[in-house]
């Protein structure tokens, strides 16, 4: 036997971050959860129990916080390339960082209609997150997303003319509800290194905006005929807007409202167009994935 793969490091090492602004006495708020996973000359800590060649997984802590005291944690694109970059620049025998950062939203409350300066919310579970694989002479391949971002429309979605044989029980329908819980990344283009990731720093901000704002007008906006059509386009929207991006990737569940027949109810009406009451399903759910790329 020999070792196929190897990878260990720290999950869920939660980092909260204030940046106060002396000047306006605005406090500004970063909370995140970082997982780094390193990879490189490590088989003898496993096939010998040789452990000179393991950074404990609690330095790896550590060096998370230490890190996010020393640079700036936003863009989350950035923070994780120190991040990763750290570790193949200090041990030579660690050849590949893999580092995730998972952003939470502490949205600025509104108080009075002015931006309070030290007071936030938590508007969802969504979060914004990164995946950057750091490799010693390759260079730093990110992926940013979007995960939990719950959407729902009330019409607006269709889905006919799908395959009806002896297995088919779903009627065609020209008016549905459509919600899903979108996770959604898009793939930059290999950066050599820090150098490149710095200068693009001003593109990761706008690169989550616009994509959080496609998905949502998309969804919006489209008479939907299915779900993959719709995130088809939603794909093609961001290649377009964003040039540095190589391809985009879509995981959406559809997440079923079913009608409920009550007309064994003094024959009431709630089906079809009479439709306004429905049973919310958790399961089973569909789960549709794409994955566009550029070329
Ligand atoms: O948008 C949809 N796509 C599908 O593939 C599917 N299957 N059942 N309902 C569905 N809705």
């Amino acid at each position: 036997a020999s070792i196929a793969a190897a990878r260990y490091g720290k999950d869920n090492v939660r980092v909260y971050k204030v940046e106060r602004d002396e000047k306006t006495g605005v406090q500004t708020v970063t909370e995140m959860t970082v997982t780094v996973l390193l990879e490189g000359a490590i088989d003898v800590s496993y096939t010998k129990a040789d452990n000179s060649v393991v950074v404990a997984t609690d330095s790896i802590k550590n060096t998370v916080y230490i890190k996010a005291k020393e640079n700036p944690v936003t863009p989350p694109e950035l923070f994780a390339s120190i991040l990763g970059t750290h570790f193949i620049e200090t041990y030579p025998h660690i050849t590949t960082a893999n580092v995730k950062v998972v952003t939470h939203r502490w949205t600025r409350m509104t108080i009075d209609g002015k931006p309070h300066p030290h007071s936030f919310y938590r508007d969802g579970n969504e979060t914004r997150n990164v995946e950057a694989k750091i490799t010693k002479g390759k260079g730093i391949d990110i992926r940013s997303g979007i995960v939990g971002l719950l959407v729902l429309k009330s019409t607006g979605s269709q889905f006919h003319g799908f395959v009806r044989d002896s297995y088919t029980t779903l009627p065609e329908v020209w008016d549905r509800i459509l919600s899903t819980d979108v996770d959604c990344g898009w793939s930059w283009k290999r950066f050599a290194g820090m150098n490149a990731v710095r200068a693009a720093i001003p593109k990761f901000d706008n690169a989550w905006i616009d994509a959080r704002t496609i998905t949502m007008k998309t969804f919006a906006e489209e008479n939907s005929p299915s779900v993959q059509n719709t995130m088809y386009k939603m794909c093609g929207s961001i290649l377009e807007a964003v040039p540095e991006v190589e391809n985009v990737d879509y995981s959406l569940p559809n997440k079923h409202y079913f009608e409920i027949d009550l007309s064994w109810h003094e024959g009431l009406k709630n089906t079809g167009k009479n439709a306004e009451v429905y049973a919310p399903q958790s399961g089973p759910n569909g789960l549709i994935q794409l994955t566009v790329a550029r070329s």
